[in-house]
Parts: C-alpha cells; structure tokens; sequence
C-alpha cells in the first residue's frame, strides 16, 4: 500500500480552490512537490494529515504514529526547551528514539535547555526534523523543510534524507519551491499550479517531456503560439517552454533544448489565467 493518496481532493476558500486534486505518494519513493507561493501546497499537506477537512475527495494515509512532519511553521509551545519537546511528543509514538532524538539535537547544535521562542527559523526547522526523525516513521511529509536554512544545513539535511531512504519502505513527500533540492534528491515531481497539479511523474519524465524552445519573433505564427506554455515575448525573439512531442512541428524555426526542473516550473507557472 502507498502511505499517501489523495484522491479527487477540493477545498473551497474564498478566492482559492484546491483541487480537484489526485496525489500518491509511492512506498520507498521520494516524491517533491513544487509550484508558487499560494498554489496551494501548505493547504494540499494539511488536508493529508487532517488538519484542515476537504469539502471533497478522500485521503488515505498510514497510521498517524508512523507519519514524521515538518511543518513550515515549528508549532511547538514557545517556552517549551528542546528537551520537553521531546518528552511532549513520545507518548504520541510508541517506537519513540531519545538516544536518536538527542544525536539529531546534538547535530543540529540545539542545546536540549533550549527554549522554542530562542531558536532561529533554521533551528526550529531542524528541531522539528530531530522528532520527526525519532520515531521510526515510514513516510516523512516536509512543508519547505529546507527554507531558511542555510547551505550547509540544507545539503545535511538532503543527505539525512538520503539516508533515510536507504530503507526501501521509507517514502517522502517533499514541499518546495527551491527546485535544485528536487534535483538532488525527488525521483518524482507533482508541479501544483493555482490549486491544480499540472504535472505528476518522474522527474526524469517530467524532464524529458518538455523542451525549452527560442525562435526569432517572425516565426512566432498563430499555430505555434497556443503550444508555448509560458511564452515570454522580447524585441527580436521569444521562448518558453513545449511538450517534446510538439517540437517536431518546429522545422528551423526555432532551437530546442532539454530544461532544467527550476526552468519547468517557471514556465508552467507562467501560463494564463483562466476564469
Ligand atoms: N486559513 C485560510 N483561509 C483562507 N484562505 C487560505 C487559508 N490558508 C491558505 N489560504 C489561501 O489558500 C491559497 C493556497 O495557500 P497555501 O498556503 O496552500 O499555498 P502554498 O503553495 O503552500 O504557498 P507558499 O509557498 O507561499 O507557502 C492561498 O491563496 C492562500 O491565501
């Protein structure tokens, strides 16, 4: 059984529509979720863990004992210290791992007298990480575990992922918008765009079915304009991005190439609104 799938998932808010939504998470997969502020990650994550309700769809989740979470915001008391926070959450867990939890401190360079209120965003990051990594979870879901932190952290922090995923019943959902992260590590990609996953697949796949095209603005003619996917127009020339299969329609009139996961996103997030 996967340890997450969202099926046909819809959130209504004023102004904002999740959904309808699908998402699996595969068993001993890491799975990045990329799209822009407001897209509507945080909201997709809360409704897999049941914190917020979808007025539709279904969510399947593995018991809540062996989910580990690391949330955008640390919502732990403020003056709880690093050590209570700890004593706070065991019961909650019965595989609970003080040794492990106290070697994931002592890595992060929390001092266990710390209080939650003292720690910067980094630190309460990695405070959080410490827990979720105590208790022998099987799926980690992280909401933008690498924001604000800084380089060396955040390549620690990629490597302890790795390493978590030596076990292959162990999964991944991982929330970002810092796309070279998913590069290091996602073996696949959901790209959320205003409520709506565009693109759901390997990142190989998701790589290769793209390509990043530029011609010169006389070639721009009306068939080929409604196949650029966030097309960006200036004085001699424009690019954006295409599916593989279209640029076979290309001739000379324009140069394709292979994009980066980071050129993708943007591109994707680029297309108009529609009513
Ligand atoms: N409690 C709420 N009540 C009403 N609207 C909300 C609430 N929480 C989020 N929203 C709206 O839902 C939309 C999606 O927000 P969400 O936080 O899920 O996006 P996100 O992809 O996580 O963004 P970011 O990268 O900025 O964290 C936004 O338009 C936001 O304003």
């Amino acid at each position: 059984m996967n340890p997450l799938e969202l099926t046909g998932v819809i959130k209504r808010r004023d102004g904002f529509t999740l959904g309808p939504l699908d998402l699996v998470v595969p068993r001993g997969y890491v799975m990045g979720f990329v799209g822009a502020n407001g897209a509507g990650k945080t909201t997709t994550i809360k409704i897999a863990l049941g914190l917020v309700h979808a007025d539709e769809g279904s969510v399947r989740l593995v018991g809540h004992d062996r989910v580990g979470v690391v949330h955008d915001q640390p919502a732990y008391v403020g003056k709880w210290t690093a050590a209570q926070v700890g004593r706070a959450v065991a019961p909650f867990h019965p595989a609970w791992d003080l040794e492990r939890f106290r070697a994931l401190l002592d890595w992060a360079g929390i001092e266990p007298t710390r209080q939650v209120k003292e720690l910067s965003r980094g630190m309460g990051m990695k405070l959080q990480l410490a827990v979720a990594l105590s208790h022998a979870a099987e799926l980690l879901i992280l909401d933008e575990p690498t924001s604000g932190l800084d380089p060396l952290a955040r390549s620690e922090l990629l490597e302890m992922l790795a390493d978590f995923m030596t076990d292959e019943r162990h999964s991944v959902l991982f929330s970002t918008h810092i796309t070279s992260d998913l590069e290091k590590i996602a073996d696949y990609v959901t790209v959320i765009e205003r409520g709506r996953v565009v693109a759901s697949t390997t990142r190989d796949e998701l790589v290769d079915s793209y390509r990043l095209v530029r011609g010169a603005a006389s070639e721009l003619d009306a068939d080929l304009r409604p196949l650029v996917h966030g097309l960006r127009e200036h004085g001699v020339g424009w690019q954006g991005l295409m599916a593989t299969e279209d640029t076979v329609s290309l001739g000379r009139r324009a140069v394709a190439e292979v994009p980066t996961l980071e050129e993708i996103v943007v591109h994707l997030a680029k297309e108009p609104r529609h009513a």
